[in-house]
């Protein structure tokens, strides 16, 4: 399956959550068991063989592709998570979004130095959410290969933010 065919299964919709939103919803990729294994072998081929050691998810749509991901490399799964998720010590850090604020959370104890990530996500916007992530695991001291998103939304500065932070990007479908 081609990356423009598993473009063709994410829906747009219209002034979804707010007015002037264009939602684009990944749901019938998901419920589509083609586009939804081309899009995690597409990730995989990347990281195959690769020194990564732990794929980071963000929550909730992250854990989706990230799963699949981390199953698919034989590495393990570091959540970051929405506020008062996780037990014992965490990091947090608020950050805003295209329509909001929010916190992530990362356990203190999940990654060090020796881990090499890839933080997923399904969909960079205005890069909040990723610049979030990508703080947090540089507070455990954690190297980050890249960040990789199954959408990016051209249009909104979140490549852009990440290149601030130094931090490569990997997108398989461009809105
Ligand atoms: O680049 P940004 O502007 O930060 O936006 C992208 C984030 O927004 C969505 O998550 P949302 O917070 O809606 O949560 P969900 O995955 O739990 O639905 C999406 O899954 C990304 O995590
Ligand atoms: N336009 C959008 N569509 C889907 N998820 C989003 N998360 C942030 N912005 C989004």
């Amino acid at each position: 399956m081609t990356v423009e065919q598993i473009k063709a299964t994410i829906a747009s919709i219209p002034d979804y959550p707010k007015p002037g939103i264009t939602f684009r919803d990944i749901t019938p990729l998901l419920q589509d068991g083609d586009a939804f294994a081309a899009s995690i072998e597409y990730f995989a081929e990347r990281y195959r063989g690769s020194q990564i050691t732990q794929i980071a998810a963000i929550e909730a749509r992250g854990f989706i592709f990230g799963a699949a991901l981390a199953k698919a490399l034989n590495c393990g799964l570091t959540l970051l998570r929405k506020p008062g998720k996780l037990p014992g010590e965490v990091l947090s850090q608020r950050y805003q979004l295209e329509y909001g604020s929010d916190e992530l959370q990362i356990r203190a104890d999940s990654l060090d130095k020796n881990d090499h990530v890839v933080i997923i996500d399904d969909l960079l916007a205005t890069g909040g959410t990723v610049a979030a992530a990508v703080q947090l695991i540089e507070q455990t001291q954690a190297s980050i290969q890249e960040a990789a998103f199954l959408v990016t939304l051209d249009e909104l500065p979140g490549e852009q933010k990440l290149q601030q932070q130094g931090v490569a990007c990997y997108t398989l479908c461009r809105f």
